[in-house]
């Protein structure tokens, strides 16, 4: 699927004409489902979007969000109590504890449900991964069980591949919930499985809104990101495949980013997470631990001293302090 770049902070109609383009065939075939982009306009106005019918009302996966009008609205959040997120190593070994599964705290693929009255109510706290297809959301959620491989997350280079919602259980602590891909080879009911679940799940905590680095944020992220904002639910961009471009595309992409997150939000954490992370973005004592003194976590080495295989992601050392600032910001 071609990407295209985004050009301005606001989507307008002849931007939401290019991204009809971008559809497959087999998503143009379903104009019998009836959710057409003039169902997505009306449901936002935070980002610019001039509505007009598309020439034939052409159903489309890519832009098959709606608003959905019985939902209950939510207060907006409140975001002046977000705060940079650079936990210590001490924080981040305890976290990663959180990922090792023992008898006390089992860590499991529970249920993949097709609509949301498939899936049980569930007591602890969930967190869901949305994104385009293919941006890589199976693949975030497998190196989060790493250390738990008996816990299987199917990964695809194939666009498409998750079909359902996937409910892994984190001892009583949380689930993680890998959802399908919207936009290319989406699942023909991607909006009654994905929506009702976002608008009305009571336990979502967060959502992580996943981008492809690479190519930047595509009309159907913004799309995504404005259902976020009615939503009214905090939610994280998590920036992937940062790994695939050059450093100069990755900035014009990130600042594109930043600009949207900046001046288009209200319930977006104001800091984007790379992956694979940036060398900048670990805390130095991770990079020179002494390999005597790793932290173990029942009693194996953990992950996180391992040596980052993304040292030299970025060419230069200046284009690395540029992100950094770029990246934090919001701390000044
Ligand atoms: N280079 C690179 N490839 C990645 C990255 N993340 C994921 N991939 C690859 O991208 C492809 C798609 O990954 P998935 O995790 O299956 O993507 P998905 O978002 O779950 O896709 P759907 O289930 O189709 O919605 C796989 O071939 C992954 O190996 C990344 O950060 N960098
Ligand atoms: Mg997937």
């Amino acid at each position: 699927m071609a990407a295209e770049p985004l050009a301005q902070t606001s989507v307008s109609r002849p931007h939401l004409s290019a991204a009809h383009n971008m559809a497959d065939s087999e998503s143009k075939s379903e104009t019998g489902r009836g959710r057409c982009l003039v169902s997505v306009c009306p449901w936002g106005s935070s980002l610019g979007h001039s509505c007009a019918p598309s020439p034939g009302g052409v159903s489309i996966n890519l832009l098959r969000f709606r608003k959905p009008r019985c939902f209950p609205r939510r207060k907006s959040v409140d975001r002046t109590q977000f705060q940079l997120f650079h936990p210590s190593l001490e924080d981040m070994v305890k976290s990663e504890k959180l990922f090792c599964s023992s008898p006390s705290h089992k860590i499991d693929y529970y249920v993949s449900a097709e609509r949301l009255d498939h899936v049980p109510a569930l007591k602890p706290p969930e967190v869901c991964f949305i994104g385009r297809s293919n941006v890589g959301k199976s693949s975030l959620i497998k190196g989060l069980f790493s250390l738990t491989p008996e816990v299987e997350v199917r990964v695809s280079k194939t666009p498409g591949h998750t079909k359902k919602m996937n409910f892994f259980r984190v001892g009583r602590a949380f689930t993680v919930v890998d959802m399908p891909g919207y936009g290319h080879r989406a699942p023909k009911d991607f909006v009654d499985m994905v929506e009702p679940y976002l608008y009305t799940r009571k336990n979502l905590v967060r959502t992580f809104l996943l981008v492809d680095g690479s190519v930047g944020v595509q009309k159907a992220d913004l799309i995504a990101l404005e259902m976020c904002e009615e939503i009214r639910r905090p939610y994280v961009m998590v920036v992937t495949k940062i790994d695939k471009c050059g450093s100069g595309t990755l900035l014009t992409n990130l600042l594109d980013l930043q600009d949207v997150v900046k001046t288009h939000t209200t319930s977006c954490f104001p800091q984007p997470f790379l992956l694979p992370p940036l060398l900048g973005d670990l805390p130095a004592e991770m990079l020179h631990y002494p390999r005597n003194r790793e932290p173990q976590v029942n009693g194996h080495c953990s992950q996180l001293t391992r040596a980052p295989r993304t040292s030299t992601m970025l060419g230069s050392h200046a284009s690395k302090q540029l992100l950094q600032r770029l990246l934090f910001s919001n701390k000044t």
